[in-house]
C-alpha cells in the first residue's frame, strides 16, 4: 500500500505580502525558501496543524483563510498542501524561532528573488494571484 503524508504550508499574507522562510536544516535542503509549515500528524486536521506549525516555527497565532487548489509532490511518501492565512489580531511578528534561519515579506515582485525550493515553485506560482485578491 501507498503511504501518504500531506505537508502542509502557509501562504501567510500581510498588506499584500508572502511570507518566505528560510530552512536551516536539513543540510540538503538548507538555505533554500519555503511557505513554513510541516506535517500534519495522525488524526490532526490539516488547518489545525498548520495553525500548531506557524506557532512552533514563527511564534504567531494565524488562522487559515482557503486552500489553494491542487497538490504537489514532494520526497515520497510526502505531498505538499497550500493554505492561505493570515495573522490573529494581537498576534507577535513571526520570528524564526524553528527550522528557518531567515525569513522575508515578499511583495508580488519579489517573489522570485529568493530561492525556493524546487518542489515548492508550482505551489508559489499558484498563490501570486492571492497576493493581489485574497486574505487581507
Ligand atoms: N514545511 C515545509 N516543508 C516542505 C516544503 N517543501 C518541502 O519540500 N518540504 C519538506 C521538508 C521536509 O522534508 C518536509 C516537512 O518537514 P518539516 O521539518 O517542515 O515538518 P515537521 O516540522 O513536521 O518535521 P519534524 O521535525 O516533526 O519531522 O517537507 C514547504 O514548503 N514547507
Amino acid at each position: 500500500m501507498t503511504e501518504r503524508i500531506v505537508v502542509v504550508g502557509a501562504a501567510l499574507l500581510d498588506a499584500g505580502r508572502l511570507l518566505a522562510a528560510r530552512r536551516s536544516a536539513p543540510p540538503e535542503l538548507a538555505g533554500r525558501w519555503e511557505l513554513p509549515g510541516g506535517k500534519v500528524e495522525e488524526g490532526e486536521a490539516p488547518e489545525a496543524a498548520l495553525m500548531r506549525e506557524l506557532r512552533e516555527e514563527l511564534g504567531v497565532e494565524a488562522e487559515t483563510v482557503e486552500r489553494v487548489p491542487g497538490e504537489w509532490p514532494l520526497r515520497p511518501p510526502y505531498v505538499l498542501q497550500v493554505w492561505t492565512a493570515r495573522l490573529c489580531p494581537g498576534s507577535a511578528a513571526p520570528e524564526p524561532l524553528q527550522d528557518h534561519d531567515a525569513l522575508r515579506w515578499l511583495t508580488p515582485t519579489e517573489i522570485w528573488d529568493v530561492d525556493w525550493l524546487d518542489q515548492d515553485v508550482p505551489a508559489v506560482r499558484k498563490t501570486l494571484p492571492k497576493l493581489t485578491t485574497g486574505a487581507h
